[in-house]
């Protein structure tokens, strides 16, 4: 197996580098000959490295062959394309990318493995996994796993060998498409046409599909080497109820690290159970899909806000704002990836964030009073909201999330900040 993956990397690495037909031919037959010694029997054997078994069918009726790994089958999803060059293992534990296919820019994934400590969830919820080239070996001190054999069984399906930047191109031109994966041979290209163009995601409630089932409590801690922030604690044990629309597990150890009590509970968990526990604060966790499909989380937002501080995070924001009156827009192709730059503009500063979106608060809908705190200067799109007189704050994107910088995590400590006043304060 090993030196069929090694005959592989060869093969792979020649086609890229020449563009001489001939050459990559030559390459190829000389991985037959020494990899089986048929060439001195003369018995003829079947190709050792893998041949294209998969469609990406998009809804703009293109086709894309390509090599599958992980899962067979079928599926339907949102292909959007991601730009970080790391966390290809939280990404795909990420709940929000429920119903989604993510793409990776980085041409190369898969290299570093994957481990027991960087889930983000208990599974895989997304749609399937899109990149250019698959390492053939990981190298990482905390690897347990390849990403190949995680991914078969997680039962999802992944392929590669495939133009991610021609797709990429594609969707940024065009906007995000609906597409289909599939390694059935029996399905005709005009059958995974049409699943495209008949699926949506737009008005679907996602975060049902991804929500824990009953309340619990929360103790998990970030791993003190790998916690930046540890000296700017103050102390205090606030009480934080957070719902869960599709949480990343780092939300909670963010919030545990800094000494709450947590208790986690379901995306349907009625309002006034809520407020009967009398917590310190609410956070609105990220979550998967539209926020226009989920009207009784809109609603359960409403009757919480103003009686005790809340903190909403990606899908938690723009339940925020639709919930103070304002409305939600899809964008064209979101928001996917851990460099995008934003300024806080109530002190001028700066971050480099990690972000996944593909829905935004319209700031010209909100209320007067609505502050907005945060702006994407990639393209100038709310990032940010605060509500001093309802004791909210919001972030558009993943102050928990550590692509590299950690500019974000103290907005926790503001959180911890808005608590400590509201209880000074009764
Ligand atoms: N990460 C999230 O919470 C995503 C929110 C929402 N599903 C969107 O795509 O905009």
């Amino acid at each position: 197996m090993a030196t069929k993956a090694m005959y592989l990397s060869v093969t792979n690495q020649s086609l890229l580098s020449s563009p001489a037909t001939t050459k990559s031919l030559q390459v190829r037959s000389f991985t037959v000959r020494c990899s089986t010694g048929a060439a001195s029997t003369g018995v003829p054997v079947s190709a050792p490295w893998k041949v294209s078994d998969a469609r990406l069918v998009l809804e703009d009726g293109s086709i894309w062959k390509a090599k599958s790994f992980g899962a067979s089958g079928t599926q339907v999803g949102e292909v959007v394309f991601n730009t970080s060059l790391t966390g290809y293992q939280e990404i795909l534990t990420d709940p929000s990318y429920a119903g989604q296919f993510v793409l990776m820019t980085n041409p190369h994934i898969g290299n570093t493995g994957v481990n027991i400590d960087d889930e983000e969830s208990i599974k895989c919820f997304l749609g399937g996994l899109v990149i250019r080239s698959l390492s053939i070996s990981t190298s990482n001190w905390r690897c347990t796993e390849s990403l190949s054999d995680y991914l078969s069984k997680r039962n999802i399906m992944g392929i590669y060998d495939v133009d991610t930047r021609a797709i990429t191109r594609r969707l940024r031109e065009d906007g995000s498409l609906i597409g289909v994966l599939s390694t059935e041979k029996s399905k005709t290209d005009e059958e995974l046409l049409e699943m495209s163009r008949t699926w949506d995601i737009v008005g679907v409630d996602l975060i049902s599909t991804v929500s824990c089932k009953k309340p619990y409590e929360w103790v998990g801690k970030t791993d003190m080497e790998w916690d930046f922030n540890s000296n700017k604690r103050h102390g205090d044990a606030f009480h934080v109820v957070a719902y869960d629309f599709g949480i990343k597990h780092n939300i909670l150890r963010r919030l545990a690290s800094y000494g709450c009590k947590i208790t986690v509970v379901p995306s349907t968990w009625p309002a006034s159970e809520t407020l009967k526990m009398k917590p310190d604060g609410v956070l609105f966790s990220n979550g998967p899909g539209d926020p226009s499909a989920v009207p009784y989380a809109v609603e359960t937002v409403k009757a919480i806000i103003g009686n005790v501080p809340v903190f909403g995070i990606c899908m938690g924001h723009q339940l925020l704002g639709q919930a103070l009156g304002g409305k939600t827009y899809k964008m064209k192709f979101g928001h996917h990836g851990g460099n995008h730059p934003v300024r806080n503009l109530r002190n001028g500063s700066v971050e480099i964030s990690a972000q996944n979106h593909n829905y935004a608060v319209d700031p010209e809908s909100l209320p007067n009073g609505v502050e907005v705190t945060h702006v994407n200067l990639n393209d100038g799109s709310c990032a940010g909201l605060a509500f001093p007189q309802q004791k909210l704050m919001s972030l558009q994107y993943h102050p928990e999330a550590s692509p590299g910088p950690h500019d974000s995590d103290l907005v926790f400590d503001d959180f911890m900040e808005l608590m400590k006043r509201e209880k000074a304060s009764t």
